[in-house]
């Protein structure tokens, strides 16, 4: 999509918004015509060239309320223009934000929260910037063209020499242009790295502290802010250069002016009344030129915007940022769309089959490959192997966390075409390898926004392990966790991330690698409650501990991204070697 495009798309989206705000702002830069012919008419009137049926007093009351009118139109003007600029805004903002919701899980955005958080500010912003200033250009064209009429009656040469400017500063914007792109990108380049830096400075406070790594991650963190002040220097010379280049050419045409009104009012070929109205118009004329000069400015800049915006969307089309869509601006509007909406429910689970999944990564062409298996109610599979061979990778495809591969999925048979949306309570739930924790309440970090049902939170802690754990804080469930409350270690962390998978009521429970943080008898306990819980539960688990290999009705022992073998764990120790290695090598573990 060209920028052009993107602008227009962007105009046409409220038309009748931009027309209302178009009109106010013309009125705004027209109201000026009538003023100054006044003046002239006044001076004339001194001067004798006219006569005029009012006083001075008469004048500066007409003045003042032609100032008052167009102050009471600019009052107008922004508020036609607030409205619409909020709705480009929440336009872009909002299908930016739905096209990342729908994005897969695990690879929803490209670069870091900090990065994509400074695209929906600024980008967004950019954008607005020039789409509210094309109008600012017509109402001044509109004027220009006005006074243009007006003054070139009265004088054409001495008119040229006033507008002359324009061409000379809209030519020198024009060849700066390029340049002034380039350091745009480059000072937004070096914003978002140093916004991506604190927010993963933040994130990492622990594991900086551990590596003793302070002093180079703040010089990391020193070198960026250099870059970014070299980028933002050249950025905001350009951008000033250019206002100059603006201001000083109408300077430039107003000494013209004076001199040649000195040559022709001896001549007597020029009144004071023509030079008022041109001085007059000439304040407006520096305006038209300073502020086309910054539309195109502008312009230029939400070309950067456009193309940062797009690099968010991960090769989706730019026409899903203007794509035309309800603000919910209205509540009703928001209910109907909420009510319209009843979610996935699939049959009761029966059997899970899968069949030629694969997936790689893009940048390193690692994965999975060709992996087959099936689940039926009420089984407990567990995904072993060793590091890096693909188990979270696995878990990820199936769930539709990762983009669409290669392979199909069936539920009892029926293909499930969008596995991102399918793969939810009520069909399934799961337990990330990390799992998140918000600052809130404990309580609300399990339920997250589900309604709460009487005892479904104590039986979701007791088969997470997690009651005692919750007589000990401070407050209960009514403890704050996670990063702004209280810290809980990775095990609680972990099992906080059980109870919110078992306070759903699932088809499907997807752990990926609970064992990680938790020791040989919780894990015994939390299998041995979730099963005692419910019996049909089907559970898919990443696991290399031998509580779990041991419960395992099927294991699947991965090694570089295929199932090298599977069965038992009797029938895998006498068969397959890399799962003996795995099963021996856990001895000290249990
Ligand atoms: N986001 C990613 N981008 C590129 N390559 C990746 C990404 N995540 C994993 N990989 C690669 O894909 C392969 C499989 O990784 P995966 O995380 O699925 O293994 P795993 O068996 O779950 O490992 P672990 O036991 O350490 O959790 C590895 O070679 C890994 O380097």
């Amino acid at each position: 999509m060209t920028t052009f495009h993107y602008l227009w798309r962007l105009i046409t989206y409220r038309p009748m918004r931009y027309i209302l705000n178009a009109v106010m702002w013309t009125l705004i830069y027209l109201a000026p015509i009538v003023p100054g012919l006044v003046t002239k008419q006044f001076f004339d009137t001194l001067t004798g060239h006219a006569a005029l049926g009012f006083t001075v007093w008469g004048l500066i009351a007409l003045l003042m309320a032609a100032a008052l009118g167009r102050i009471g139109l600019i009052v107008l003007g922004f508020i036609t223009d607030v409205h619409f600029r909020f709705r480009m805004g929440m336009l872009l903002r909002r299908n930016l934000l739905e096209h990342v919701l729908k994005q897969p899980g695990a690879q929803a955005i490209p670069v870091a929260p900090g990065e994509a958080i400074s695209h929906f500010r600024d980008d967004v912003d950019q954008s607005e910037e020039a789409a509210s200033w094309s109008v600012d250009v017509f109402g001044m064209t509109c004027f220009a063209l006005v006074s243009g009429y007006i003054l070139i009656r009265i004088d054409a040469q001495m008119t040229l020499l006033v507008f002359m400017p324009i061409v000379l500063v809209i030519t020198a914007a024009q060849l700066a242009t390029v340049r002034l792109q380039k350091y745009r990108a480059a000072s937004r380049e070096a914003t978002s790295k140093v916004t991506g830096e604190i927010s993963e400075m933040f994130g990492n406070v622990q594991a900086i502290q551990v590596a003793g790594a302070e002093k180079r991650v703040i010089s990391r963190f020193r070198d960026l802010g250099d870059e970014r002040r070299k980028a933002m220097i050249k950025d905001r010379l350009m951008g000033e250069l250019l206002d100059s280049v603006f201001t000083n050419s109408v300077n430039l045409g107003t000494g013209l002016l004076l001199l040649l009104a000195g040559a022709k009012m001896r001549a007597g070929t020029f009144t004071v009344g023509d030079l008022s109205l041109f001085v007059y118009y000439l304040t407006f004329v520096t305006q038209f030129i300073s502020n086309v000069g910054k539309f195109i400015t502008y312009f230029k800049q939400m070309s950067v915007s456009l193309e940062r915006l797009t690099f968010l969307l991960q090769g989706a089309s730019a026409k899903v940022l203007t794509m035309v869509r309800s603000l919910h601006l209205h509540k009703d509007e928001a209910q109907e769309e909420t009510d319209a909406d009843p979610g996935v429910k699939a049959t009761p689970l029966q059997e899970l089959e899968v069949n030629g999944l694969s997936y790689a990564y893009p940048d390193t062409g690692r994965g999975i490959r060709d992996i087959h298996l099936r689940l039926t109610r009420g089984s407990f599979t567990v995904v072993t192997g060793t590091i890096g061979s693909g188990k979270t990778t696995l878990i990820r495809s199936l769930l539709g966390l990762l983009p669409k591969g290669e392979g199909s999925i069936t539920w009892n048979g029926v293909p499930v075409e969008d596995p991102g949306t399918f793969f939810a309570p009520p069909q399934s739930a799961y337990t990330a390898q990390v799992p998140r924790l918000y600052s809130d309440t404990l309580r609300n970090n399990i339920l997250l926004g589900q309604a709460e049902q009487s005892g479904a939170l104590s039986q979701a802690l007791h088969a997470a392990v997690m009651e005692q754990d919750v007589a000990q804080l401070p407050l209960g469930l009514d403890t704050v966790v996670g990063p702004r409350g209280v810290k809980l270690s990775g095990g609680q962390a972990q099992r906080t991330a059980a109870a919110r998978m078992l306070v759903r009521d699932a088809e499907l429970y997807v752990f990926d690698d609970l064992s990680s943080a938790l020791d040989v008898e919780t894990e015994q306990k939390l299998w041995a409650r979730l099963f005692e819980r419910r019996e049909d539960a089907t559970c898919l688990v990443v696991s290399h501990r031998k509580t779990a290999l041991t419960r395992a009705d099927h294991i699947i022992v991965m090694k570089d991204g295929v199932i090298e073998a599977e069965g038992t764990s009797a029938e895998l120790l006498k068969r397959s070697q890399t799962f003996r290695e795995l099963w021996y090598g856990d001895k000290r573990k249990g």
